[in-house]
């Protein structure tokens, strides 16, 4: 029997129609529901699509199990006192501003708290009940999730860590994740995806945890196109991993608590729901490790647009924008000739969120630190500060190696990011004199520079 605890094995490809066993023949031959299942298992689909969507989108997965899923008791009302929003227009939840935003890193918890209790939202847009929208949370926790699965009804996860430099040795800082699907072992510099409905559990194998989460209520987490990228490049299918079978047969007192319209509710039963001994589909967890994205380049002049470093992108109706584009600022080469590097100063028509994972950002000089985060939303002005505006103008512009180690990333959102009262009011962490970062930028007008060239 396979062992819950110790299986890290993955299966590679991203979109696959994957099947597992844990043991052997547990899938049914030729039908996903047959009068009796292998084993005496129930079978169970969970539907990540509408039935009738076309069949290049749809997702679904078939698990066979123990028991059904179905066997719990009523959900209640969460006790904690969640940190959660389920709608961001609600402005009892949100603070609506214009202003650039940046946060001092989040603490950790000091009480015992697990992944769930840890959960904040930050800042996000939409509402989870009429799926349209996406969020972006925080979460910190000291504690595992012991007995206790957690699922979102409301939308997919993807989740990021920070590496603060809490860890002695660089490899530590795993997130382990077990799932109805199997174990995911989540490194340093991974990310990984939970879809709506799969239920999961995580412990803190290196202790303290701290990380950053994109929460899209509606479609999926996609490979962007690649256009006249060609075939290769970026996120490589191959490297996304998708855990294999694995289950517990155990009776016990288990809980089970659910993201439903932004509040948690719990319920119980008296066995795990870790007990999935083969599933086949589409609809299933991954994980990504950010070192193997092929950054494409060499730019031969002027800034590029950071869309070239999109890992994952959740597209909206409309062709070429997203709902969250999931964007890296990998360690790489910087060649470009005679152009200010670092990024432009601009307006954008989507909201920008960012966050570090380790190591420092090119456009800014300080203030902006692993475990913390910033916030630019739609129209709202903003670019390099400026000691950053300063050296760039003046730095030789050899080959030069972008921060080896370095790890920044972007949410960025064609809706309108409104933060949290949590993230505002409550969090402690807002860094009040962001905006002084640019009034250092000052007039360098020249009437007469056209003489000069002469
Ligand atoms: O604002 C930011 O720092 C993110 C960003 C980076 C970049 O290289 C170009 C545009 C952009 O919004
Ligand atoms: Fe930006």
């Amino acid at each position: 029997m396979t062992d819950i605890k110790n299986d890290y094995t993955y299966q590679s490809g991203f979109d696959n129609h994957f099947s597992s066993e844990a043991l052997p023949d547990a899938l049914p031959k030729g039908q996903n529901t047959p009068q009796v299942c292998p084993y005496g298992l129930y079978a169970e689909q969970l539907s990540g699509t509408a039935f009738t969507v076309d069949r290049k989108h749809n997702q679904r997965t078939w698990l066979y199990r123990i028991r059904p899923s179905v066997c719990h008791t009523p959900f209640q009302p969460f006790q904690k006192k969640s940190k959660l929003v389920g709608n961001y227009t609600d402005e009892a939840n949100v603070s609506v501003t214009p202003n650039q935003l940046r946060w001092s890193p989040f603490d950790l918890p000091t009480e015992p708290t697990n992944f769930v209790e840890g959960l904040h939202s930050i800042a996000g847009a939409g509402d989870v009940g009429v799926k349209h929208g996406m969020g972006v949370l925080f979460y910190a926790a000291n504690k595992d999730m012991v007995d206790t699965a957690f699922y979102n009804a409301d939308g997919d996860f993807l989740i990021g860590r920070d590496l603060i430099h809490r860890y002695p040795l660089p490899q530590q800082g795993r997130l382990d994740i077990t799932t109805e699907f199997g174990k995911i072992m989540v490194h340093p510099n991974e990310i990984c995806v939970i879809q709506r409905g799969i239920r999961f559990s995580v412990a803190l194998p290196d202790g303290p945890s701290r990380g950053y989460i994109c929460e899209v209520f509606n479609g999926t987490w996609s490979l962007p196109d690649l256009g006249p990228i060609g075939a290769n490049g970026l996120a490589n299918p191959r490297d996304f991993q998708t855990p294999i079978a694995a289950f517990v047969n155990e009776e016990k007192s288990f809980r089970i608590i659910n993201k439903y319209g932004g509040r948690l509710f719990s319920a119980q039963q008296n066995h795990t729901v870790f007990d999935v001994v083969a599933w086949h589909g589409n609809y299933a967890p991954f994980k990504y490790n950010l070192a193997l994205f092929n950054t494409v380049n060499s730019v031969s002049f002027d800034h590029i647009d950071p869309s070239i470093f999109t890992v994952l992108t959740c597209k909206s109706e409309k062709p070429g924008v997203a709902i969250a584009d999931f964007v890296i600022f990998p360690p790489r080469w910087s060649v470009q000739e005679h152009t200010f590097r670092p990024p432009y100063f601009h307006r954008n028509c989507m909201s920008e969120f960012m966050g570090l994972i380790h190591g420092s950002y090119e456009a800014k000089q300080g203030g902006f630190l692993p475990g913390g985060a910033s916030l630019h939303s739609m129209m709202t002005p903003h670019g390099p500060d400026a000691p950053t505006f300063e050296k760039a103008s003046k730095d030789e512009l050899k080959p030069m190696y972008i921060a080896k180690g370095t790890q920044a990333f972007m949410f960025e959102s064609s809706m309108q990011l409104q933060p949290t009262h949590w993230a505002i009011e409550e969090s402690g962490k807002v860094q009040h004199d962001y905006f002084q970062a640019w009034q250092g930028l000052k007039s360098n007008f020249d009437p007469n520079w056209k003489l000069s060239q002469n």
